[in-house]
């Protein structure tokens, strides 16, 4: 069973690369990162070490990489006989990926069995998105990509901080869930450690409304603050009281549209507040905050809930009360930092609003969010 991985970052080497080396597969990652590439290739192999209660230590063998820049070819000529294919690459790096995806199964042999295809990134339906991106890819043979492969969204829930770029090794959380969609199909890869499930809606909004709304509430008010670490950050009394009222109004809505039992949720949140604080995981707050201009947005942890609170009645108080620190974040050497300053100089908030989070004039969010832009801009200011 042959397994193609895309983006041997920490996720990919910490939890999908690990889950699917122990399930039989063999794995070969792709990256365009050539040192990462290079480093694999050498060692083979790598250790995954859990941290926190329950933790265990795991020796990852005989997996490989393909630089995806210089090694197109042998890139196409493994997704043509993969079994899996999956990626964790970050849900705006999907389109780039796509054509190797196209080239790969539609030169899968006629009578194949269809390859699985899993984005585990974090955002709602990415598989879906990188069928469309590969289809568009496949043009007038798109059809036939999509008899020869099926896209299963899913959700993947491990916290993996940045690593030690010397090496391969991992340093991640014991905790780990792994959800597939795998809707009426008989033929889901068997992965031990991932469950299938029909549709998978309410378990992927509960991951992003839960822990990476939370995780971005505490990564953005911790830098505000100036703290470093995600740990110290939710040990701030403050900031721990924000994230609960927070993570109250999200279940609020996961209670509603989906009907997840208010007690279950409560001990849901009350597990990922735990992680959190997790003190053995070097975990910051300019890693949990990245991309904030995609944290942003309408799909997102923070807008999507939000938007429909308001049309269930409910004012989004605490979330809304987040966006400020969200503006606020500006770590050096985030693309996204630099592309929020950039649209934040060249519009009004009122444009600015509609641009970044998608919601619109006459919106019940649109005067509140127009209001944070606006004061976010006049904290920009030099003193005079
Ligand atoms: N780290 C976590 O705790 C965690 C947990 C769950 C989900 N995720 C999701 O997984 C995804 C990756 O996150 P991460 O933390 O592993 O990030 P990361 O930066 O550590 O890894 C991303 C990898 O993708 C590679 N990459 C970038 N462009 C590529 C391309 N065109 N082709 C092939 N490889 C490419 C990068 O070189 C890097 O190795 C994101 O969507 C993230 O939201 C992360
Ligand atoms: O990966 P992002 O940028 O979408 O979000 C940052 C963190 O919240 C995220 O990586 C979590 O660690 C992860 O989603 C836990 O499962």
């Amino acid at each position: 069973m042959l397994a193609v991985h895309f983006g041997a970052g920490n996720i990919g080497r910490g939890f999908i690369g690990l889950l699917l080396a122990e399930a039989g597969y063999e794995v070969v990652f792709a990256d365009v990162n050539a040192d990462m590439v290079d480093t694999i290739n050498r060692l083979g192999g790598y250790a995954v070490h859990e941290v926190g209660q329950g933790a265990r230590e795991h020796s990852v063998t005989g997996v490989r990489a393909v630089n995806s820049v210089t090694q197109g070819e042998e890139l196409v000529e493994l997704i043509a006989r993969a079994d899996v294919v999956t990626t964790a690459v970050g849900p705006s790096i999907l389109p780039r990926i796509a054509p190797a995806i196209a080239a790969g199964i539609l030169a899968r042999p006629a009578d194949a069995a269809p390859v699985w295809v899993m984005a585990c990134e974090n955002a709602v339906g990415a598989s879906a998105q990188l069928a469309e991106a590969v289809a568009v890819e496949a043009g007038d043979r798109a059809d036939e990509v999509a008899r020869r492969s099926v896209f299963a969204n899913t959700a993947v829930d491990r916290i993996v901080p940045a690593q030690d770029p010397d090496g391969a090794d991992v340093t991640v959380e014991a905790f780990h869930e792994w959800t597939i969609e795998r809707g009426d199909r008989t033929d889901a890869p068997e992965i031990p450690g991932a469950h299938p499930v029909d549709a998978l809606g309410p378990y992927i909004e509960r991951k992003l409304f839960t822990v990476n709304t939370g995780h971005a509430t505490v990564a953005y008010l911790g830098y505000a603050a100036g703290v470093e670490s995600i740990a110290d950050a939710i040990a701030v009394p403050e900031i721990a009281a924000r994230v609960e009222a927070v993570l109250a109004e999200t279940s609020a809505l996961l209670i509603a549209e989906h009907g997840f039992g208010a007690e279950a949720l409560g001990d849901y949140r009350a597990t990922v507040l735990q992680r959190f604080a997790n003190r053995a995981l070097p975990d910051t707050t300019v890693r949990v905050g990245r991309a904030p201009l995609r944290k942003l947005g309408a799909g997102e942890r923070f807008i999507a809930p939000a938007r429909r609170l308001a049309d269930h009645g409910i004012e989004p108080t605490a979330l809304l009360s987040i966006v400020p620190a969200v503006l606020a974040f500006d770590p050096a050497g985030d693309d996204e930092v630099e592309q929020l300053r950039r649209i934040r100089a060249e519009l009004t908030p009122e444009a600015a609003v509609t641009r970044v989070t998608g919601v619109a004039e006459g919106e019940p969010l649109y005067a509140a969010l127009v209001d944070a832009f606006r004061r976010a801009d006049e904290a920009d200011l030099p003193a005079d």
